[in-house]
């Protein structure tokens, strides 16, 4: 078997039998993590193909590990790796507050247009939640992933570019100027969001809502305070399910229904606070949903924590057009148990079974399932399972990778 790459024609990838996947190990966490990560997801295609298939890892460098190496936190050569390789996966980089560095995971997603953060949310039998019924909590999240305050344009109080936007705005913009209540002390950030950017966002939602047979697709936004970004967002979502999809106003609009192959899905919208409490009070009514960087990242904090926690949160950033992948977990470094062996691997490890399942490997997606399922059931859980659960056994990161491959 040799190692190569893996390719896009047409619009499909062609995946060979031993596709060379570049990945970053993670600061914080990711020492403990990866190790565990790879263990499950070398042993899921291994018993899944019998050894016919295999994944040649290529370590590629970010964040503390790079810059400790190199002097450098996102090195060209990173960024050129998941673009020659398209698929790739990684733990998680530490950002810091206030000043320093920008997001890495940020640049890298911007980097390569990764415009869909996708994140499912579905609830593990024997899964320890707060809610009563959490088996009713079954979402996939579309987050807008290139736009939105996540673009980076801002302008620090006191500086001399702050001032020279102040005086833009000011000169040009007086009626909203005087909108800015301390002019004198005020920071600014700037909300870029598009036709183009939403349009691409929202069809990626609902062509998956079609391929899955989900019943709807929801627009979560703002839009009555932030109404030409975050109402945008919804309008230019409405648009284009009409325009590209044929949707018809359903019960009188505004929102939507699209029939296709003899599956219908509602294409309707929600503000985001509400949606924040109805995910706890009334959740079958979501199924897909759609939103933008920031309300996306809250949101999936937020439906994490209901099937579980963020210990086992997956996701993928991904552009459906050029075939360009990053698998990563929902959750940061939690640095405070950095090289401890203690945290729940689970979010990469179902990250890697997404992966699997989008370079079509299914059968070595479903044994991970199936494994972390029984381990969980098992009650034989790391220690964010394990303070939560009655007569539960406490395994370590790398036990509880063990313990999932035991169970395939
Ligand atoms: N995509 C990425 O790479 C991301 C990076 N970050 C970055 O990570 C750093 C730390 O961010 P922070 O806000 O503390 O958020 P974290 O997600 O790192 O941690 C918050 C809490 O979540 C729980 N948690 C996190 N990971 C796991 C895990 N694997 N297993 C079980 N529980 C877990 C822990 O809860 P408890 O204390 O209850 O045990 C932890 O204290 C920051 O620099 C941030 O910018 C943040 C999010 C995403
Ligand atoms: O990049 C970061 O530090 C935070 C990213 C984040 O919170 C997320 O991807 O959910
Ligand atoms: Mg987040």
């Amino acid at each position: 078997m040799s190692e190569q790459k893996i390719t896009i024609e047409n619009g499909v990838l062609r995946v060979p039998d031993n596709p060379i996947i570049p990945f970053i190990e993670g600061d914080g966490t990711g020492v403990d993590i990866w190790p565990a990560a790879k263990l499950v997801l070398d042993a899921a295609v291994e018993k899944a193909f019998g050894g016919s298939k295999k994944i040649a890892w290529k370590e590629v460098l970010a964040g503390e590990k790079s810059f400790n190496a190199s002097g450098e936190w996102l090195p060209e050569e990173t960024l050129n790796a998941f673009r020659e390789y398209l698929v790739g996966i990684k733990g998680p980089l530490t950002t810091p507050v206030g000043g320093g560095i920008r997001s890495l995971n940020v640049a890298l997603r911007q980097e390569l247009d990764l415009y869909a953060c996708v994140r499912p949310v579905r609830w593990f039998e024997g899964t320890p939640s707060p809610v009563k019924e959490p088996w009713k909590t079954d979402m996939v999240i579309f987050r807008e992933n290139t736009e939105d305050i996540y673009a980076g344009i801002e302008f620090q109080q006191g500086t001399a570019d702050c001032d020279k936007f102040g005086k833009l705005l000011e000169e040009q913009f007086p009626a909203r100027y005087k909108k800015v209540r301390f002019p004198n002390s005020a920071g600014y950030g700037i909300k870029p969001v598009s036709q183009e950017g939403t349009s691409r966002l929202v069809k990626s939602a609902i062509d998956y809502a079609f391929e899955q047979k989900k019943p709807s697709v929801t627009l979560v936004h703002k839009g009555n305070i932030m109404k030409f970004t975050e109402g945008a967002f919804r309008d230019w979502g409405y648009e284009v399910a009409r325009e590209d999809y044929g949707a018809t106003d359903f019960e009188g609009g505004p929102w939507q229904i699209i029939e296709k192959d003899g599956h219908q899905v509602i294409i309707k919208d929600v503000i985001a606070d509400a949606f924040l409490q109805q995910i706890l009070l009334r959740p079958s009514e979501y199924s897909v949903v759609a939103t933008l960087n920031l309300n996306g990242d809250y949101i999936s904090d937020a439906l994490a924590a209901i099937v579980g926690g963020i210990g086992i949160a997956p996701g993928a950033n991904i552009n459906y057009i050029s075939g360009h992948a990053i698998f990563e977990a929902t959750h940061g470094t939690a640095p405070k148990y950095a090289g401890q062996d203690k945290v729940n691997p689970g979010s990469v490890i179902l990250s890697g079974a997404m992966m699997l399942e989008h370079l079509g490997w299914q059968k070595a997606a479903d044994l991970i399932y199936e494994g972390l399922g029984k381990a969980i059931a098992s009650k034989r859980v790391t220690y964010d399972f394990e303070r939560l659960m009655e007569g539960a056994t406490l395994l370590k990161c790398s036990e509880f990778g063990e313990e999932i491959v035991s169970n395939m």
